[in-house]
Parts: C-alpha cells; structure tokens; sequence
C-alpha cells in the first residue's frame, strides 16, 4: 500500500488545552487538514460505533477522520450524534500517550489514526504521524504486535478473535 493514498482528516471541537491537543499538532505539521464536513468516502473513527475498523475497509475509503473532543464529552458529542456515517471503532489497543496511559481503547486523535492506518497497511505513515510526539512511540511499543495481527484479519469476526486472545475482558 502507497503512504501517498490516503488522506488524513480532523473534526475539531477544541474542547482540551491546545497545548496537548495532538489533532492540532497534526494539522500544524500538515499532516492532516482540518475539516467542517467530514467526505462521504472516508471513515470515520468513532469509539461508540458497533462496527469495526478492519484491513478491508482500506478498499472503501479514500481517507481517515478522527473526530477530537475531549473524553469527558465524547459521549454526549459522539455517541449522541447521528450525523457521522462510515463509523468505525478500533479493536482493543493500549493508549501510550501520558494522560490516559495503557487505557484501553481511550486512545489520543493521533494514536488512533496511527492505529487506523497500520490496520489498513499504510504502516510507514502510521508511523511518521506518531513521530511529531515524544511519546508517541510508546503507543508502538505496547501495541506492535496486537496491530500485526490485527492488520492480518480481513473481517469482523476473525478482528474480535484476535482481540479475545490479547484482551479476553474488554469492553468499552
Ligand atoms: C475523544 S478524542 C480525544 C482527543 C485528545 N484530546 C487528543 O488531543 O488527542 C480522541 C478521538 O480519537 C478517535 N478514537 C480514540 N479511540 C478510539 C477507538 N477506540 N475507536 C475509534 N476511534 C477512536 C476518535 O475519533 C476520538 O474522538
């Protein structure tokens, strides 16, 4: 898979410090754009979908779209939403970023875009986004493995296989 094919968005609610907003940092880096409407061909990562994000879905979209908010109000602002379509929740993963540390599925804008793109096999890029934070490798060194083999189940069943095996009593 090219690093060049897929585009990188973010819904922006600007409800955490700027400071330690990683969606803000992406799009300062150029490595996402800012968007007020999220298209219709990329998908969208949202914790509170039933769906989940697999390796196919990187033949029905074009993009990936993180929507940051804070966690505090991500259920009112998310999961109370019926305005985002093509929702994809990511398979249990460990967050590596220092506020909410090896908390599963509580992932940072950046961690699960990162995520998003390993599973769809742009791994080169997954990396070079996680690469603008000074901990941003702690999210790859707790969760490597789990992505490889997560990136290697073609759909939802075999997905919730994997995730059983790393991860028998999660639920979010
Ligand atoms: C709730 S915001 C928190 C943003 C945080 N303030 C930051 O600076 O990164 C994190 C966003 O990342 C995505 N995300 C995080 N964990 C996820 C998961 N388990 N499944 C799907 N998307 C997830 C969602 O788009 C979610 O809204």
């Amino acid at each position: 898979m090219c690093a060049d094919q897929i585009e990188l968005a973010v819904l922006m609610y600007r409800q955490d410090d700027p400071q330690k907003c990683t969606a803000s940092r992406l799009v300062k880096f150029r490595l996402a754009n800012e968007v007020r409407r999220i298209p219709n061909s990329f998908v969208v990562l949202n914790p509170y979908s039933d769906k989940l994000l697999t390796a196919s879905d990187a033949m029905r979209f074009k993009g990936i779209c993180g929507i940051d908010c804070s966690w505090n109000l991500a259920s009112k602002v998310i999961r109370g939403s019926k305005k985002y379509t093509n929702n994809r929740k990511l398979p249990a993963l460990l967050a590596g970023n220092p506020t909410n540390y090896a908390k599963l599925g509580m992932l940072s804008t950046v961690e699960a875009i990162s995520a998003a793109l390993y599973i769809m096999g742009y791994k080169s890029k997954s990396n070079d986004i996680l690469n603008k934070f000074k901990w941003g490798h702690t999210f790859m060194d707790l969760n490597l493995d789990i992505l490889e083999d997560y990136s290697k189940a073609f759909d939802e069943d075999a997905l919730r296989v994997i995730e059983k095996e790393y991860f028998p009593n999660y639920f979010l």
